[in-house]
């Protein structure tokens, strides 16, 4: 059995664990995991950096669903790095090409490589994409359209919100499929509707729809369908969120993260840290020329 190297999480001087980047596996498995993968080829995985600090990621497989093809996964980690690297990014918008958000990870490929080894070498690339691409210094919504299934429905917990089209459904199909949700989708749904909530989703494979999603708070909130509409709506939403500099914009994601993630005291520390990068910087020193007032 294949059995796949944590990251070693270092100790501070109060013999606390901190973390080291943004990574869960080490990346010294990737060469091996990443030939692997791009023996199934199919799709992309496309990447929008707009002016407005917002970006656009499209899963884009539309004769398949938008389901992931093994390549579609290499492309999908790239684009994570990439953001990962843009300073000036304040947001994310992740959706599906063609009106549908994801089927999951491509059913030919699953077939192909269906025994224990290379379904486990998959299972931690994609989980570490994943926390990577929820990691990231940017306020992050999964626009859902159609369906999301599978492994579709594990990328909408990868992001901070989720918005959906009314027709649209989110289903952890996993049970049908003989399978739990491998790429961190367990793990993520319990922190999103509690636990008693996702083993109701995984137990039943229920298919959630907008006004479920809404109640259960798997979803922030619904969008009009149609060509763009949905697109534009969401980045509408988000623009509430994303509206400010782009070093405060993702101080305030890092603040939430660490205490989303992290035990109490070293989320202080966290926000100590993150608090120093914004406290007397140019948008803090601006504010108090402007005196402002918050009525
Ligand atoms: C991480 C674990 C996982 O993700 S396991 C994968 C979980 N996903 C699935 O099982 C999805 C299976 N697909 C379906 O249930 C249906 O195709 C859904 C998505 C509901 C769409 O139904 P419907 O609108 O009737 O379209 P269709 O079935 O004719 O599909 C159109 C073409 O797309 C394909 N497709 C769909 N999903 C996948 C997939 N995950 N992998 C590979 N191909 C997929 C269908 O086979 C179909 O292709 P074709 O037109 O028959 O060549």
């Amino acid at each position: 059995m294949f059995s796949g190297r944590l990251l070693r999480i270092s100790h501070n001087a109060l013999g606390k664990p901190h973390h080291r980047g943004m990574a869960v596996y080490s990346s010294e498995l990737w060469d091996e995991i990443r030939g692997k993968l791009s023996m199934f080829p199919g799709g992309s995985v496309n990447l929008v950096k707009q002016e407005s600090g917002i970006a656009v990621l499209t899963v884009n497989n539309p004769d398949r669903m938008n389901a992931f093809s093994g390549t579609m996964m290499l492309e999908l980690q790239d684009r994570v790095s990439q953001l990962e690297n843009w300073k000036e990014g304040k947001g994310l918008i992740v959706h599906g090409a063609g009106g549908t958000f994801c089927s999951g990870s491509d059913l030919n490929a699953v077939r192909a490589i269906s025994n224990p080894q290379d379904g486990m070498k998959m299972c931690m690339f994609m989980q570490d994409t994943l926390t990577r691409l929820l990691r990231l210094p940017l306020i992050s919504v999964a626009l859902v359209e159609g369906r999301a299934l599978g492994g579709g429905a594990e990328l909408t917990t990868a992001c901070d919100f989720r918005l959906m089209t009314p027709s649209s459904e989110i289903q952890f199909v996993h049970k049908h499929m003989g399978l739990v949700p491998g790429w961190g989708g367990a793990a993520r749904l319990v922190r999103i509707v509690g636990s008693q909530g996702a083993l109701k989703l995984l137990a039943a494979a229920l298919k959630v729809d907008s006004a479920l999603a809404e109640r259960i708070g798997l979803s922030d909130g619904v969008v009009a369908t149609g060509a763009g509409t949905a697109l534009a709506e969401a980045e509408h939403w988000l623009g509430d969120f994303t509206r400010g500099p782009a070093p405060v914009i993702q101080a305030i994601k890092k603040v939430a993260l660490s205490g989303r993630e992290r035990p109490l005291e070293d989320a202080l520390r966290k926000e100590k840290e993150v608090f120093g990068t914004v406290w007397g910087g140019s948008a803090n020193l601006e504010a108090l020329a402007r005196k402002s007032k918050h009525k």
